[in-house]
C-alpha cells in the first residue's frame, strides 16, 4: 500500500465538510419524504415541507442547509499497517481540513466554535479545533466519518446512570418530552448503553453516524425474523417515542423520530449507564476510506432523488404583517397557530447579545440599538457570498433566551420575539404580563428563510461576529404564532392533541 499523503488527507476532510454543509444524506431525505407523506398534522406537515424544500435549495445552491454549520466531529479508524507521508499529527491534519472547509470563499461556513468556554468565549474564527475520536484497527486503510453537529441538538443530550433493575425504555419516554423541540425534530435518537459514562456517550454519538434504515428492521420483524436485543429496542423506542405526539418542530404530529440507533457495550454489574444524543433535521455526516491512492472521491447526489415537495409562502391564509407599523394592539390580537408573513425591519440577537444587553442595563448603560416597538429574531447567520445580503439564517433555540425575556420586554421597549422551539414558564409569564407574543420559524429551513431577507446590516455589538445585532429587512418571512399574549402555547396544545389522537400506548409522560 502507498502511504497516505498529508495533503490528500487534509483535502479529503475539507471536501467532506463542504459536501455535508449542503447535501443531506439521501437516506435521511428519503425517510423525511416518507414522514411528509404520512403526516396528518397540518402544522407538522408544513414544517417538514419547509425542511425538504430548504434541503433541495441547499443542494442546488451549494449553500448550508442550516446556519448552524456545526462543530466538526471526526471518527477515525486507522489500520495498523497504514503508513503516512505526513509531518503533522492527525489532529493537526483534521484541523487544517476543517479550517479550509469553513473558510472556503465559495461557501464560507459559520464560525460557531469558541475558546475559553467557561470564560471569555472567544470565536476561534475558523471552527477549529475539531473533536476527533480514534480507533486503531487491523488493516491497511483509514476509515473516516465526518459529521457537522449542530449546537441545538447537542444541547439536548442526556445521560443517566440507571440502576440495573431500572426500565431503560421508561427512562427514555420520560426524558424525550423534557428535551422540547430545540433539537429540531424530526430527527434521529442515538442511544448508548453500557460501558462507563464516557463510553455510553461515545456509543450514542457513534450510533447516529449510521444511515436511516428502521424500515428494514420493520420489514424483518414483519416477516417474523428474530431480532437482536438492540434491534428490538430500536423498534420499541421508535414506535413509543412517535406515540408521544411531539411531532415536527414540537408542533404535534405523527413523526418525532425518523430512526432510533442503539449501540451497547458490556458494563459493570452495579451499573446501567445510558446516554441519549439526538440528531436534528439538519443531520449531516459522510463516510469514506483512504488507502494511499489519493484524496476521497465524494459522489454528489442527484436532485431527482429529493421528494417532489415545494413549499411556497401561503399568501392566501397567512396574515401579512407590516413590522414597520406594528402596534402593541396588533401583537396582542395574534392567536396561537396563526400563520404570519412578516414584512419590514426586524432586529436580531441571540445568546451573547442578550447577556451583554442585560449586563449593560444592570449597569444603567445606554444600549447601542433602540428596541422600542421592534421585534427581535434569535439568529446567528452565515456570512453572505456573491449577490446574497446574508447567508442562511434560520432561528436558534428560544428557550436559551427565556431568562432575559422579562428584562427585554420591560426595559427595552421590545414587543415580540421570533425563534424556534417552545418557551419555558418564565418566558411565558413575561409574555403574558406584557401582552407580547412569540413567533416561531422552522429550525433547519435556514436557506429558505434567508431568501426572505432583502437587506442586512450590523446594528450593534459588531465584535460578536455572527452573534452581533443585525437589522434585517424582510419580505414575506414565514412564521407561526407559538405563544400568544394570553400565554397560550402551540408547543403545549399541539403535542397534547396529537398524543391523544395517536394515544394507544400507555406510557409515563413527564
Ligand atoms: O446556533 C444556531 O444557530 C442554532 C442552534 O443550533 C440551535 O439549534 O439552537
Amino acid at each position: 500500500m502507498n502511504p497516505i499523503r498529508q495533503d490528500d488527507f487534509i483535502q479529503s476532510i475539507a471536501d467532506a465538510f463542504q459536501f455535508i454543509s449542503y447535501y443531506h444524506p439521501l437516506d435521511f431525505i428519503r425517510a423525511l419524504g416518507e414522514a411528509y407523506d404520512r403526516e396528518e398534522s397540518p402544522a407538522a406537515k408544513d414544517a417538514i415541507a419547509q425542511i425538504l424544500t430548504n434541503s433541495r435549495m441547499a443542494a442546488e445552491g451549494h449553500r448550508p442547509i442550516c446556519q448552524d454549520t456545526g462543530i466538526a466531529v471526526v471518527f477515525l479508524k486507522v489500520g495498523m499497517n497504514v503508513r503516512w507521508d505526513a509531518t503533522l499529527s492527525l489532529q493537526e491534519m483534521v484541523d487544517e481540513g476543517v479550517r479550509r472547509a469553513y473558510l472556503d470563499p465559495d461557501n464560507p461556513l459559520r464560525a460557531s466554535v469558541l475558546s475559553d468556554p467557561a470564560g471569555a468565549r472567544k470565536s476561534t474564527q475558523d471552527n477549529t479545533p475539531a473533536v476527533v475520536h480514534y480507533e486503531i484497527v487491523p488493516g491497511n486503510h483509514v476509515e473516516v466519518i465526518c459529521a457537522a453537529k449542530g449546537g441545538g441538538s447537542e444541547a439536548k443530550t442526556k445521560f443517566a446512570m440507571l440502576n440495573p433493575s431500572d426500565d431503560l425504555v421508561e427512562w427514555i419516554l420520560k426524558t424525550v418530552p423534557t428535551m422540547g423541540a430545540g433539537w429540531c425534530p424530526p430527527g434521529i435518537l442515538g442511544i448508548g448503553i453500557g460501558g462507563t459514562p464516557e463510553k455510553a456517550m461515545l456509543l450514542a454519538k457513534e450510533s447516529i453516524m449510521a444511515p436511516c434504515n428502521i424500515h428494514e428492521l420493520k420489514a424483518r420483524a414483519a416477516r417474523g425474523e428474530k431480532l437482536l436485543r438492540t434491534e428490538a429496542l430500536r423498534l420499541e423506542i421508535h414506535d413509543k417515542v412517535n406515540a408521544l405526539g411531539i411531532g415536527a418542530q414540537g408542533l404535534g404530529g405523527l413523526t418525532t423520530v425518523l430512526d432510533v440507533k442503539v449501540l451497547d457495550y458490556p458494563t459493570h454489574a452495579a451499573n446501567l449507564p445510558v446516554a441519549l444524543i439526538p440528531n436534528c433535521a439538519a443531520t449531516r455526516h459522510i463516510h469514506f476510506h483512504l488507502d494511499g491512492s489519493g484524496p476521497a472521491k465524494l459522489d454528489p447526489p442527484k436532485l431527482a432523488d429529493w421528494p417532489s415537495v415545494t413549499w411556497t409562502p401561503d399568501t392566501e391564509s397567512a396574515t401579512s404583517v407590516n413590522l414597520d407599523m406594528l402596534t402593541r394592539e396588533q401583537v396582542a390580537a395574534w392567536r396561537p397557530g396563526q400563520k404570519l408573513l412578516l414584512n419590514g425591519k426586524m432586529l436580531t440577537g441571540r445568546d451573547a447579545a442578550h447577556k451583554r444587553i442585560a449586563d449593560m442595563l444592570a449597569r444603567g448603560e445606554k444600549l447601542p440599538v433602540d428596541f422600542t416597538n421592534r421585534v427581535i429574531y434569535y439568529v446567528g447567520p452565515v456570512d453572505p457570498v456573491r449577490d446574497e445580503v446574508v447567508g442562511p439564517a434560520g432561528p436558534t433555540t428560544a428557550t436559551r433566551m427565556d431568562k432575559f425575556t422579562r428584562t427585554m420586554l420591560e426595559q427595552t421597549g421590545l414587543i415580540a420575539m421570533i425563534g424556534k422551539s417552545e418557551r419555558g414558564p418564565v418566558a411565558i409569564e413575561a409574555i403574558k404580563d406584557n401582552k407580547s407574543a412569540y413567533l416561531m420559524a422552522v429550525g433547519g429551513a435556514a436557506y429558505l428563510v434567508a431568501k426572505a431577507i432583502k437587506s442586512a446590516r450590523v446594528a450593534g455589538f459588531a465584535d460578536l461576529g455572527m452573534e452581533a445585532i443585525y437589522e434585517f429587512d424582510v419580505k414575506d418571512m414565514p412564521v407561526t404564532v407559538a405563544v400568544d399574549s394570553t400565554g397560550a402555547s402551540v408547543h403545549e396544545t399541539g403535542p397534547k392533541e396529537w398524543r391523544a389522537k395517536i394515544g394507544k400506548i400507555p406510557v409515563a409522560v413527564a
